[in-house]
């Protein structure tokens, strides 16, 4: 168990950095995911950690001491992939044994760790079976296993479970941390699917072309997004194009103008010009009748119905479409196609971006 910093790390591929002055801090017992789209350096960052990739850049620390220089085999690493990389034709046992043998740990210690480990994993009872014929459920706990029973002080996971169907994927997924958790073990782990990023980690560090766009734990990653990219990225967002006019005499408020309506807000830095509202589709209310201001006069277009939730898309005044969720309710009082709504866009529990959509302008406040 221990901490694990990178100061200002970056990795070239030729010219292209595809990890680009990484700087974070994960501490010990923490379960860090690297979350984003494919071919956004998620993958070269855990090499990095891992020592199959040396960085150009930067330096970095398990504790205090600094590993830039020192091999895998040295690093107390245990690693699980999404191709399991189990030996087919030797058995659980010997699986999961193998990194202990190489340890020169004696027969005695290497039958007590090896069957503390499947027992982790629910797997104690096929220790004797061969792989080739297990399920990928089982043989993803094998490879857990086999990260887990070196003890090591950093465990490194790459999309483990995207090889598994989905419901295997949930349950595998809760495994995971909750051993993870009993542990105590400081766990990197990479995905591109936000779900699974969302429901195991403590924090997540969304990535896109090599650069780290935000760090936070997963209800502020998803409430409080840093930028449009995150925005857009983790769940489901509306995009609204707005004016923002900050006031001459008092600079924390600004004049927005959105969809022919206009309201003031206050802002976190002065800023005039375009700006673009990021609104999620459950915190959009609809109203049957018009019952007070700010409300926007639009029509259902369509109705969905998602189990839990409803979603509607709703055409406003000037064509322009929203998505809008609503816990879903008995089958006869759905909305209908082309029934009038009013739309309340509680534009205060939103985000707004500056035009870059680099920075957030306003945020609802914690
Ligand atoms: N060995 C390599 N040589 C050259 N370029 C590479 C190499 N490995 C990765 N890249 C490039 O570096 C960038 C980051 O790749 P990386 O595999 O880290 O992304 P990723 O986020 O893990 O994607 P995926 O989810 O598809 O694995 C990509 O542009 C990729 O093409």
């Amino acid at each position: 168990m221990q901490k694990i910093v990178f100061d200002h790390v970056t990795k070239y591929f030729g010219t292209a950095k595809a990890v680009n002055d990484a700087h974070l801090t994960i501490q010990e017992g923490e379960f860090f995911t690297l979350l984003g789209p494919s071919g956004c350096g998620k993958t070269t960052l855990l090499r990095t950690i891992a020592g199959f990739y040396r960085q150009e850049e930067g330096d970095i620390y398990f504790g205090d001491r600094k590993i830039n220089d020192v091999p895998t085999h040295e690093r107390n690493i245990g690693m699980v992939f999404q191709n399991y990389a189990i030996f087919p034709h030797m058995t659980v046992f010997e699986n999961v044994a193998y990194g202990l043998k190489a340890r020169n740990v004696n027969k005695k210690e290497t039958e007590q760790r090896v069957m503390e480990a499947l027992e982790m994993v629910q797997l104690q009872h096929l220790r004797d079976r061969v792989p080739s014929n297990m399920s990928g459920g089982q043989q993803q706990r094998i490879a857990l296993a086999r990260a887990i029973v070196i003890r090591p002080g950093l465990l490194l996971m790459d999309e483990p479970l995207s090889n598994l169907d989905a419901k295997l994927r949930i349950k595998m997924r809760s495994d995971i941390r909750r051993l993870q958790k009993e542990l105590n073990i400081t766990t990197i782990y990479v995905t591109h699917d936000q779900e699974e990023a969302l429901a195991v980690s403590d924090r997540i560090a969304v990535m896109s072309e090599g650069i780290i766009q935000q760090i936070a734990p997963p209800e502020d990653i998803y409430a409080y997004p840093a930028n449009q990219f995150v925005a857009n990225f983790i769940g489901t967002s509306n995009f609204i194009e707005a004016e923002c006019r900050g006031s001459k005499s008092d600079q924390s408020e600004a004049e927005i103008r959105l969809l022919g309506t206009s309201f003031r807000l206050p802002i976190l830095k002065p800023y005039e010009g375009k700006s673009m509202f990021s609104l999620r589709p459950e915190r959009i209310r609809l109203e049957s009748e018009n019952t007070g201001e700010n409300l926007i006069r639009g029509t259902v277009e369509s109705v969905t119905f998602l189990g839990e939730k409803v979603s509607y898309l709703i055409e406003l005044p000037n064509g322009f479409v929203i998505d809008v969720q609503e816990h879903a309710v008995e089958p006869h009082q759905l909305r209908k196609v082309k029934q009038v709504v009013y739309v309340n866009l509680q534009l205060d529990k939103a985000t707004m971006f500056d035009e870059s959509g680099k920075e957030a302008v306003y945020r609802a406040s914690r």
